[in-house]
């Protein structure tokens, strides 16, 4: 029985505009004399015009050799024929059409006639667009890949001290294996910058690697984070579930950061999945299968933290398959001046620049005990470079603390007499702290903690002569 709304004839319109507009073919309905009854968006849109202008008006005003109107007169169907284009100034790019055409009889007789237009030449040039950008891809893929081996490898790690060349090969050997490894370092020696390497000299360098900080998550964050959970796992579970870190890594590399750090009960959780090489999300039921090679790093005496019952014995011989320690600086002084020319460099490329570094500051760095390691000495390099003039780095851009520390190693005993070489010592200092205050002896007495008069006096003492002239390198 036919339906009520195909007697309604404006319901019936908008079902065939809607039907029409779903295809990404051309459409187009012509009355016997070829004036335009329907036309779909598509081919609206392929002929650079709108359905409001092109209805009523003739085909031919849009298509100069259009067949319509034959179409009609003979009554014949043509399908899949090629159809040339005579105004191809209209025509994005497609010079050649496939069209089926076919007249629409009631009672035998001809009333109108359609077409279906079939951009074949348009696909092909997408796809041909699509492979292209495929290609591009790739390149940008294989790019990215070789940028990240290029960032990790092993010349890109600084440092060629005797120690620090066991570390790397000790790095090196850790791999090609997916053994667990424990790095052991103060903080800032470079603990993250040997994850990284050995992930990206392994052969899992083409899949992911993970970093977790284990300090600075939440307690109560942490097992979500690390495991995932499933939906609805709790209040304030995100629709869907969400995937833990473990299983983010799936086939790389995990890199358990700070993991002194880890809450115990969290451990035992931990322990498990290494154990069984399985996670399950919070509030599911079945575990999933992982592959993950495990990085962890600290810098606390986990040793120690054992001997306390902060940290798991069981957990801790798990992770220290292969322990990778990375010296503090001050073991490995030989590597201090390479660290500083490579950061003075990195510092010159961005800016534009062609600074460098003064012979004494340069000592001065290298006796400095550098708490803070590497990282301490990159904000050094970093902020002595800023305050300086663009040319040099001298004394003056560095801090007291950095001043003080270098002189007190690096006045070797010259002589015998005590006496002399604390004045030499202390008259160092003095010059050091007045060239970095710009000879300001308010200044300088202040920031060596002494009156002024007391310095004047040590000025008559060791015989320094305030003026600019003086020449302290
Ligand atoms: N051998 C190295 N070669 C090049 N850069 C290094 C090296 N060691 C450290 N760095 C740089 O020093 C900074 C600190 O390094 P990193 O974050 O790896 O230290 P960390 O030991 O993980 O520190 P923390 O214990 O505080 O987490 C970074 O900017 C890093 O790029």
């Amino acid at each position: 029985m036919e339906s009520k709304m195909y007697e309604d004839y404006e319901n019936y319109k908008l079902l065939f505009d809607e039907i029409l507009d779903m295809t990404e073919d051309g459409f187009v309905v012509t009355d016997i004399d070829g004036t335009i009854l329907e036309m779909n968006k598509s081919y609206c849109d392929f002929l650079g015009t709108t359905k409001e202008e092109a209805i009523g008006k003739h085909i031919g005003k849009f298509i100069k050799n259009t067949k319509m109107p034959e179409i009609a007169a003979t009554g014949k169907k043509e399908v899949d024929v090629i159809h040339e284009f005579a105004n191809k100034e209209k025509i994005q790019g497609d010079d050649f059409l496939l069209v089926t055409r076919a007249p629409v009889k009631r009672n035998g007789k001809v009333i109108a006639a359609v077409a279906q237009v079939k951009f074949r030449f348009h696909t092909i040039k997408l796809a041909e667009k699509l492979r292209v950008q495929d290609q591009e891809l790739k390149y940008y893929r294989d790019e990215l890949r070789r940028l990240g081996e290029d960032k990790f490898s092993d010349d890109k790690i600084i440092g060629n001290s005797k120690e620090f060349e066991k570390t790397k090969r000790l790095a090196e050997k850790a791999s090609n294996n997916n053994l667990p490894v424990l790095i052991t370092g103060e903080t800032g020696t470079g603990k993250e910058v040997f994850a990284n390497y050995i992930h990206y000299a392994s052969d899992r360098k083409d899949k992911p690697l993970i970093s977790i900080n284990c300090a600075a998550i939440p307690e109560e964050l942490l097992e979500s984070e690390l495991f995932g959970y499933e939906e609805g796992a709790f209040t304030g579970a995100k629709k869907g579930g969400k995937k833990g870190k473990f299983q983010l890594a799936n086939g790389g590399t995990i890199f358990l950061d700070e993991i002194g750090d880890m809450p115990m009960h969290m451990q035992a959780k931990l322990l498990r999945v290494l154990q069984e090489n399985e996670v399950e999300r919070i509030g599911g039921y079945k575990p999933t299968p992982i592959d993950v090679r495990v990085i962890s790093a600290t810098n606390q005496d986990l040793k120690k933290l054992v001997e306390k019952k902060k940290f798991r014995e069981d957990l801790y011989y798990r992770l220290n398959v292969i322990n990778v320690h990375i010296p503090p600086l001050r073991q490995r002084p030989e590597d201090i001046e390479l660290f500083v020319n490579k950061f003075l460099d990195e510092l010159n490329r961005k800016y534009k620049t062609n600074t460098s570094i003064s012979p004494k500051a340069m000592e001065l760095l290298k006796n400095h005990t550098w708490p803070g390691n590497v990282r301490e000495l990159k904000n050094v390099v970093e902020s002595a470079y800023a305050l300086g003039d663009n040319e040099m780095v001298g004394i003056k851009q560095l801090s007291s603390d950095i001043i003080t520390s270098g002189k007190k190693l690096s006045s070797g005993f010259k002589g015998n007499d005590l006496d002399l070489i604390i004045n030499e010592f202390e008259k160092e200092i003095i010059l050091d702290y007045l060239v970095k205050n710009d000879y300001n002896v308010s200044k300088t007495a202040n920031e060596l903690g002494i009156h002024r008069t007391t310095l004047y006096n040590k000025f008559k003492k060791l015989n320094i002569k305030i003026s600019k002239d003086i020449k302290i390198e």
